[in-house]
C-alpha cells in the first residue's frame, strides 16, 4: 500500500458544515499527530475571501470542535483559499495556476487529493472539469474523495459513477461512508475474526438474528429541503446500514487488501433478497415522526418542519427484514431499523444466538434468557457479552450476566474521529473503508425497489411520537417471527458505569 503522506488537499465546498465541524478538526488532529508529511490545504467556495479571513475561520472551526490547542497558527499557515464557482467553467484554469504553484512552495510532489463537500448535483461536473481543465494532469497520485449521497437511485448513481470514472479510475475514488470510519465498526471484523469462540458460531446453526439499530433523537433540522428527495431509506440505509450488514455477514476476506475485502462486502450484496411490490410490506416498515417529547422539550411533527411539504409522504423511520440467501445465513434474519426523533442516540449491534435444547436450572419449563453479542457502536463505544451462569449462594438457579468491555478513559480520549481515519486513509492510499462502485450499485438496486413499492402509494404519516422508537409496525415485524427488538437503553447501563 502506498504510504506517500505528502499531499495537496483540495476542499470543494471549503466554507460549508461539513468542512468547518469534521473537516478541519480531524486534518488538525492528523496534523498534531504528526501523520502528515508535506501538505498545503486548497479551501474553494463562491463568497470573496482572502487566505488570512479562511485561515481565521479554519482556526475557529478547530477550536469550536476540540477548544484552543498548539501549534494551531502553523498549521493554518497551510491554507489558502480561492473563490470559484464550481459551474463556472472559466475558473477552472486560475484554480490550476494556483494549484501549481502552491504544489512547487511546499514541494507536494503533484500528490492532489480532492474532497468534494458539496451539494451532490456538483459531483460529477467537478469530476469532469478537474480532468477537462488540467487540475488531474500531474505526476504525482490523484484522488477524489467523495461525499453522500451518491445518486438518488440506481439510474442516477450509474451516470454519475459514468461522470467521475471519465476523470478518475475507480482505485482513484474514495466514496465515503462515515460510518466505515467509526471504531467500533471496524472492530466488527477483529471481533469475527480475531476471536476463535465467534467465528465458529457465527452463522444460522447457532444464530438466530442480528438485529442493528441507528436511532436519532435530532429531527430534520435545516435538511428539509434535501431529506425530502431521500427519507430515511436512502439516508441511511442505503449506505450506513447496509454495509454494517454486509461487514457483519461477509465471509473472512483471504487477507486484509482492500480488493480482498471488498470483493467479500459485495458478496454478500450479491447474496440480498430482493423483495418487489405488494411483497415488500412484509419485509419492510415506513414510519413518519408526529410531535411529541424529546429530553423534556415538546418538537414538532415532520410535516410541520421548515422546508417540509405538509402533506409529506417521506418516511423518518424504516426497518427492515433482510435475508441473505447463501449457505451461512439462510433463514436468519437480519433486522434493521432507523430513524429520526426516536428515544434515544443510539447505534448498537445485537447478535441473538439460539436457544439452548433445554433449561435445567431455575424454572424449567422457561427457556434461559438467549446468549447476546452486543456492539456498541455509538454513543459508548464496546462489547457485551451476554451469558448465564450460576447465582451466587443459590443452588443451581442460573442467572444472565454481562461480560463487557469499554472503549473508555485513555482509550475513549484517544479514539481518533471517523473522518480523521478516513482522511489518513485516503492519504495513505487505503480505500478498503470506502464504498466500491459494485457495492453501491447492489445496495441501490436493493432499496430502488422498497422506494418504488413506497411510493405507489400513500403511507398513513404520522405514525409514531416523537421521542418513542418507532411506529407499532416495526414491533410486529419481529413478533410475527417470535422475536422482539432488544431494548437499546437497556443494553447501554453496563457499558456506561
Ligand atoms: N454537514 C454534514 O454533517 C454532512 C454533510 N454531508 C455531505 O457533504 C456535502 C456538503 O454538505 P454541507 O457542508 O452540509 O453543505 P453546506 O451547504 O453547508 O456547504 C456547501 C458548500 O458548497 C459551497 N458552494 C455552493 N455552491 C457552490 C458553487 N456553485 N461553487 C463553489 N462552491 C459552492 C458553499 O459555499 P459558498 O456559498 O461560499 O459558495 C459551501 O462551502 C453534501 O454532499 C452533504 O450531503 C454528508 C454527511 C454529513
Ligand atoms: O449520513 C448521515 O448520518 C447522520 C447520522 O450520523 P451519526 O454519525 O450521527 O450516527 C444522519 O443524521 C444524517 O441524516 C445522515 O445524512
Amino acid at each position: 500500500m502506498e504510504q506517500n503522506r505528502t499531499s495537496l488537499i483540495m476542499i470543494f465546498g471549503a466554507t460549508g458544515d461539513l468542512a468547518k465541524r469534521k473537516l478541519f478538526p480531524s486534518l488538525y488532529r492528523l496534523f498534531s499527530k504528526n501523520k502528515m508529511d508535506k501538505f498545503a490545504v486548497i479551501g474553494v467556495a463562491r463568497r470573496a475571501l482572502s487566505n488570512e479571513d479562511f485561515q481565521r475561520s479554519v482556526k475557529e472551526s478547530v477550536i469550536s470542535a476540540l477548544g484552543n490547542k498548539e501549534n494551531l497558527d502553523e498549521f493554518v499557515s497551510h491554507f489558502y483559499y480561492q473563490s470559484h464557482d464550481v459551474a463556472d467553467s472559466s475558473s477552472y484554469v486560475s484554480l490550476r495556476k494556483f494549484a501549481d504553484q502552491i504544489d512547487e512552495n511546499y514541494e507536494l510532489e503533484g500528490n492532489r487529493i480532492f474532497y468534494l463537500a458539496m451539494a451532490p448535483e456538483f459531483f460529477g461536473p467537478i469530476a469532469l472539469h478537474l480532468k477537462s481543465d488540467g487540475l488531474t494532469d500531474v505526476k504525482g497520485y490523484k484522488r477524489l474523495v467523495i461525499e453522500k449521497p451518491f445518486g438518488h437511485d440506481l439510474e442516477s448513481a450509474k451516470e454519475l459513477n459514468q461522470q467521475i470514472r471519465s476523470a478518475f479510475s475507480e482505485k482513484e475514488v474514495y466514496r465515503i461512508d462515515h460510518y466505515l470510519g467509526k471504531e467500533m465498526v471496524r472492530n466488527i471484523e477483529v471481533i469475527r475474526f480475531a476471536n476463535a469462540i465467534f467465528e465458529p458460531l457465527w452463522n444460522n446453526r447457532y444464530i438466530s438474528n442480528i438485529q442493528i439499530t441507528s436511532s436519532e433523537t435530532l429531527g430534520v433540522e435545516e435538511r428539509g429541503r434535501y431529506y425530502e428527495t431521500s427519507g430515511a431509506l436512502r439516508d441511511m440505509l442505503q449506505n450506513h446500514m447496509m454495509q454494517m450488514v454486509a461487514l457483519l455477514a461477509m465471509e473472512p476476506p483471504i487477507s486484509l487488501t482492500t480488493d480482498e475485502v471488498r470483493s467479500e462486502k459485495v458478496r454478500v450484496f450479491r447474496s440480498l433478497r430482493t423483495f418487489e411490490g405488494e411483497e415488500v410490506k412484509q419485509y419492510f416498515v415506513r414510519g413518519q415522526y408526529g410531535e411529541g417529547t424529546i429530553q423534556d422539550e415538546k418538537v414538532p411533527k415532520y410535516r410541520d418542519e421548515a422546508m417540509v411539504d405538509k402533506e409529506s409522504n417521506t418516511e423518518t423511520f424504516v426497518a427492515g427484514k433482510i435475508m441473505i440467501d447463501n449457505f451461512r445465513w439462510a433463514g436468519v434474519p437480519f433486522y434493521i431499523r432507523t430513524g429520526k426523533r426516536m428515544a434515544t442516540k443510539s447505534t448498537k449491534i445485537v447478535v441473538q444466538f439460539k436457544d439452548i435444547p433445554m433449561n435445567l436450572y431455575y424454572q424449567p419449563e422457561k427457556m434461559l434468557n438467549p446468549n447476546l453479542l452486543v456492539i456498541h457502536i455509538q454513543p459508548e463505544e464496546g462489547i457485551t457479552l451476554h451469558l448465564n451462569a450460576k447465582k451466587a449462594g443459590g443452588h443451581l438457579d442460573a442467572q444472565e450476566v454481562k461480560l463487557s468491555f469499554a472503549n473508555t478513559g485513555i482509550h475513549a480520549m484517544n479514539t481518533p474521529e471517523g473522518y480523521e481515519k478516513l482522511l489518513y486513509d485516503c492519504m495513505r492510499g487505503d480505500a478498503t473503508n470506502f464504498t466500491h462502485w459494485d457495492e453501491v450499485a447492489y445496495s441501490w438496486a436493493f432499496v430502488d425497489k422498497i422506494s418504488e413499492a413506497w411510493e405507489k402509494t400513500k403511507a398513513e404519516f404520522p405514525n409514531y411520537e416523537s421521542g418513542t422508537m418507532g411506529p407499532k409496525a416495526a414491533d410486529e415485524l419481529l413478533e410475527k417471527d417470535g422475536f422482539f427488538w432488544w431494548p437499546v437503553t437497556d443494553l447501554e447501563v453496563d457499558i456506561c458505569k
